[in-house]
């Protein structure tokens, strides 16, 4: 078999033995080779085939992409393992990568002096998509027997799951309807992680090698000063250049299942080491974690042909406390990133605690206390600097979450981005007495500022008290880009005004922010009922529904008008592929859309 160079995809390997005779002897054939996967030439080690039919035995396997050549030949180990291994004559059958081709041989075993066994091999070998990676994987995880037929979205089912199919396919949701209860809104008290947590950590505390999440650690010195150690939080982790962590160099690993469904992580070859200097700075949030086909590709575009300025953002919020800045900026990180753009999220409320303690009073934030203003600007300067830093190492959005309630504040920071991005200030303005009394007692519940106040109704008091003094100053934003999210939450629908707003980025992030909503609302999931294809066994394809299908598609328009008969705006999302659609079909009353996907 010709060896071909590595074309950095992952390969589908299988290995078929046809013999009539096979069956009949007490032998059983195995695959060995000089990979440790296949046992390293050690005969005890040997992967067994399957049998796959009468006359035929079946290995298959995906190896990693780029795996080093190995050499294998086929052996015939006894049933009883009492008498010796047989091993096929003839030189070792090399299997390189990179290379798509079936190869037909014959494969030898002398049984004794006088009597040999002649059976025909096959060697598959084909480099995957990620689309067929991706399908047998879900198979795979869907405990579902996956095709030993090759070809894309061609994953068969086992007989198995074929009657599983047709005796569950309705009837669990009938029983879901019986026992059904509407989930309750989260209790936002214990167990939450208080979002500000998650946001950036300061240099100046990376540098020192210190590195938390949680804003309430103990025993960081308040008074560290930028640039006292090297910067060294690149190098304690190893992380490969996608940002994950990168596997130890233990070897390859294949994991030999049909159709190759094997381990989704594959270690990297011995002799590729993993540099350091391979690691973009700043690259946590690199690449496209969730995006994929047509919004990834627009925010390539995006980031290629858009205007400049477009390209590094910064958005600032304003906004008195407890008006939903934090919640607002980690919602707006999340769905940057899943667009595609390298988005991080500063909270300049941490880089206080971090550098000033968790205990302040509200007496801290007076806007004539000289030395807390000082103090307040020199973090958000902390902050800014740093995400500034952080785009000139490939950053695109970079999200400044304090109150920046002053204009003096806010031309700091314009003046500190002059030339280097653009600023789009952000402003949350609540006016319902409601909705502030709940935000602000979650406030005290979540915040580390609290966390030491055993006196829950003294921590409201303190907050309030804080507020008290942040209104006294506060100047709503009038100049530059701005888009004002005005009573969002309070269930009247709200008002969004925007100023001095173009180009790509800042027009997806209206459209956001018009969309972003507080009010829990359910969203259903549903498989398509069976289709032809299924009772062919095959998943896939675009044929309409059986008969079981049919039902399900019935039973789930009783249960779903049930279940949303309150929800007033739902509306019924399908692929534009026929099953889905006829699954949806016999719900009435709400819209429906059918999307590509
Ligand atoms: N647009 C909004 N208007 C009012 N409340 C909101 C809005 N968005 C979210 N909230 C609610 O406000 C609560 C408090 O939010 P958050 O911690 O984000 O406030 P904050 O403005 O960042 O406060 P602080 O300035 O004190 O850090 C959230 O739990 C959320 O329920
Ligand atoms: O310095 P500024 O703009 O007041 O904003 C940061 C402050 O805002 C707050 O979130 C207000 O509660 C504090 O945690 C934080 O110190």
């Amino acid at each position: 078999m010709a060896t071909a160079a590595s074309s950095g995809g992952h390969q589908y390997v299988s290995v078929k033995l046809e013999s009539p005779r096979l069956a009949a002897l007490d032998l059983a054939p195995h695959l060995f080779g000089s990979h440790p996967v296949a046992g390293s030439w050690d005969p005890s080690k040997a992967l067994p085939m399957e049998r796959a039919a009468d006359a035929i035995w079946e290995l298959s396997s995906v190896l990693p992409s780029r795996h080093e050549t190995m050499d294998f030949k086929l052996v015939l180990k006894p049933k009883a393992g009492s008498s010796q291994c047989i091993v096929e004559e003839g030189p070792n059958r090399p299997l390189g990568s990179g290379s798509n081709e079936v190869e037909m041989t014959d494969a030898v075993f002398k049984l004794s002096e006088k009597d040999a066994l002649e059976c025909k091999v096959w060697v598959e070998t084909e480099m995957l998509s990620p689309f067929d990676l991706a399908a047998s994987w879900k198979a795979h995880q869907e405990n579902i027997q996956p095709s030993r037929v090759r070809g894309t979205y061609d994953v068969v089912m086992g007989a198995d799951s074929k009657s599983r199919a047709k005796n569950d396919f309705a009837s669990g949701l009938e029983l879901d309807l019986e026992k059904y209860v509407v989930p309750t809104t989260p209790n936002m008290g214990s167990g939450v992680v208080y979002a500000a947590n998650l946001t950036e950590n300061p240099r100046f505390l990376l540098d020192t090698g210190i590195s938390s999440n949680n804003d309430t650690i103990k025993g960081i010195s308040h008074n560290l000063v930028k640039g006292d150690a090297p910067p060294n939080h690149y190098t304690n982790t190893m992380k490969d250049v996608d940002g994950r962590h990168a596997p130890s160099q233990e070897g390859q690993r294949a994991v030999f299942v049909d159709r190759g469904v094997g381990s989704p992580r594959f270690a990297r070859p011995k002799n590729e080491t993993i540099s350091t200097s391979n690691i973009k700075q700043g690259s946590e949030a690199k690449g496209m974690p969730a995006a994929e086909g047509a919004v990834a590709a627009a925010a390539v575009a995006d980031q290629m042909y858009g205007p400049k300025e477009d390209r590094k953002l910064v958005i600032v919020l304003v906004g008195l406390p407890a008006r939903g800045k934090t919640f607002t900026a980690a919602k707006l990180t999340r769905y940057l990133r899943w667009l595609g753009h390298e988005t991080k999220h500063f909270n300049v409320g941490k880089y206080r605690r971090l550098k000033h303690g968790t205990n302040q009073t509200a007496d801290f934030f007076r806007g004539d206390n000289k030395e807390g203003v000082e103090a307040r600007n020199e973090v958000a300067v902390l902050a800014m600097e740093d995400m500034l830093s952080w785009m000139e190492e490939g950053g695109q959005v970079g999200i400044c979450d304090a109150t920046n309630s002053t204009r003096n504040r806010r031309n700091m920071l314009m003046k500190m981005a002059e030339g280097k991005c653009k600023i789009i200030f952000v402003e949350t303005i609540c006016n319902d007495q409601d909705v502030l009394e709940r935000n602000i007692r979650l406030k005290v519940q979540q915040s580390p500022d609290y966390a030491e106040q055993t006196d829950f109704e003294a921590g409201v008091r303190d907050f309030k008290e804080r507020l008290a003094y942040y209104e006294k100053v506060y100047e709503p934003v009038k100049e530059g880009s701005y888009i004002k999210m005005i009573d969002m939450v309070s269930g009247n629908g709200g008002q969004l005004q925007i100023n001095n707003i173009s180009g790509y980025l800042p027009g997806r992030i209206v459209f956001f922010l018009v969309n972003c909503h507080l009010t829990p609302r359910p969203i259903l999931l549903t498989r398509h009922g069976e289709s032809l294809d299924n009772v062919r066994g095959r998943i896939g394809g675009d044929s309409s529904l059986s008969e079981t299908g049919e039902v399900y598609s019935r039973k789930l328009a009783s249960f779903v008008e049930k279940r949303l008969k309150s929800e007033r705006t739902a509306s019924i999302w399908t692929s534009t592929l026929q099953r889905t659609i006829s699954t949806a079909h016999p719900i009435i009353g709400f819209p429906k859309v059918g999307f590509h996907l």
